[in-house]
C-alpha cells in the first residue's frame, strides 16, 4: 500500500444471492462498521436483481458504495439481456467490474469488448474495476508479464490522463480465483509493480492514481501480507465477500493498514 492512494475492497458476489439475502448481509456488515470506510473505499458488487434493495438501505450514509459485475457499452438498443451504464447508474451504482476472467473464459468477452465496457463506464462518470491476469498455462511458461501487460494495453491505450487516473485495476491470476490457492503475496507484489510500470507507459503520471487490487483466494487470514506489498491497494473479493463476517475481516484489515501507514507517513 502506498499512503497517496485510498485503498479499495469489493466485494464480487457472483451468481449468489437473492435480494433478501442481500439486505441480511448487509444489516449485519453494516452493523459491525465503525468508522473503517473513512479509511478504505468499500464496494458490494451484487448480481444485477439485488441492486435495488441495496440502493434502498443506508449503504451511502454508512460510506459504502454499490458497484455491478457487467455492463454493456451502448446506452439503449436490442441488446437482448444486457444492461447499460446509465441503467447501472439509475439503480445507484458508481462501480463496475469489467473484464472479469470469468467473463473472458465464459462468456467470450474479447479485449475489445472489455475495452468498450471501460470507457462507456468511465463517460457514464462510474468508476471501472478492470480486470486483468494470467492463466496457470501462460504463468508456467513465463508469459505471466506480457500477458497481463497486453491485456491493459487493449483498454487503456489512448485514454485521456483524467479518465485514466479513475480505473481501478484488479489484477487476478486465474488459477487463483475461487482455488483456495492464492497467489504467494511477493509474487502478487512484483505483478503489481509490473502493472504500475505498464501504467506508467499507458497514462504517465495518472497512473499514480490508480489503484491495483490483488483478487484470487483473498482470506483474512492472508490479507495483511497483500496489503503489505507496495504496489497492492486493496482486495477484490469473491468467496469471502459472501459471509458478513469474513468480509467485515478484511475491510478491518484494510482500515488498519491505511491508519498504520498514515501514522508512519505523519512521522515522517
Ligand atoms: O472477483 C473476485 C475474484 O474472482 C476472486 O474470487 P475468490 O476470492 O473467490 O478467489
Amino acid at each position: 500500500m502506498n499512503a497517496a492512494r485510498k485503498p479499495l475492497l469489493a466485494a464480487n458476489w457472483k451468481m449468489n444471492k437473492t435480494p433478501e439475502e442481500a439486505l441480511s448481509f448487509w444489516h449485519e456488515f453494516s452493523g459491525r462498521l465503525s468508522g473503517e470506510t473513512g479509511r478504505v473505499e468499500v464496494v458490494i458488487c451484487p448480481p444485477y436483481p439485488a441492486l435495488p434493495a441495496l440502493q434502498g438501505a443506508d449503504l451511502r450514509a454508512r460510506g459504502v458504495y454499490l458497484g455491478a459485475q457487467n455492463v454493456h457499452w451502448e446506452s439503449r438498443g436490442a441488446f437482448t439481456g444486457e444492461v447499460s451504464p446509465g441503467m447501472l447508474r439509475a439503480v445507484g451504482c458508481s462501480h463496475v467490474i469489467v473484464g472479469h476472467s470469468e467473463r473472458r473464459a465464459y462468456f467470450g468477452e474479447s479485449d475489445e469488448a472489455v475495452k468498450r465496457k471501460l470507457r462507456a463506464a468511465l463517460e457514464e462518470g462510474m468508476t471501472p474495476i478492470l480486470c486483468v491476469g494470467e492463466t496457470l498455462e501462460q504463468r508456467t511458461a513465463g508469459r505471466a508479464e506480457e500477458v497481463v501487460a497486453a491485456q491493459l494495453t487493449a483498454a487503456l491505450e489512448g485514454l485521456d490522463t483524467g479518465r485514466a487516473a479513475r480505473v481501478v485495476v484488479a489484477y487476478e491470476p486465474v488459477w487463483a480465483i475461487g482455488t483456495g490457492r492464492s497467489a504467494e503475496s511477493r509474487d502478487a507484489g512484483e505483478m503489481a509493480a509490473a502493472v504500475r510500470r505498464r501504467l506508467r507507459e499507458l497514462a504517465g503520471p495518472a497512473a499514480e492514481e490508480i489503484r491495483i487490487l490483488y483478487g484470487g483466494s483473498v482470506a483474512p487470514d492472508n490479507f495483511a501480507q497483500f496489503l503489505a506489498e507496495a504496489e497492492v491497494d486493496g482486495g477484490l473479493v469473491g468467496t469471502a465477500s459472501l459471509r458478513p463476517e469474513s468480509f467485515f475481516a478484511l475491510v478491518a484489515s484494510a482500515a488498519k493498514a491505511a491508519t498504520a501507514q498514515a501514522g508512519e507517513g505523519e512521522a515522517q
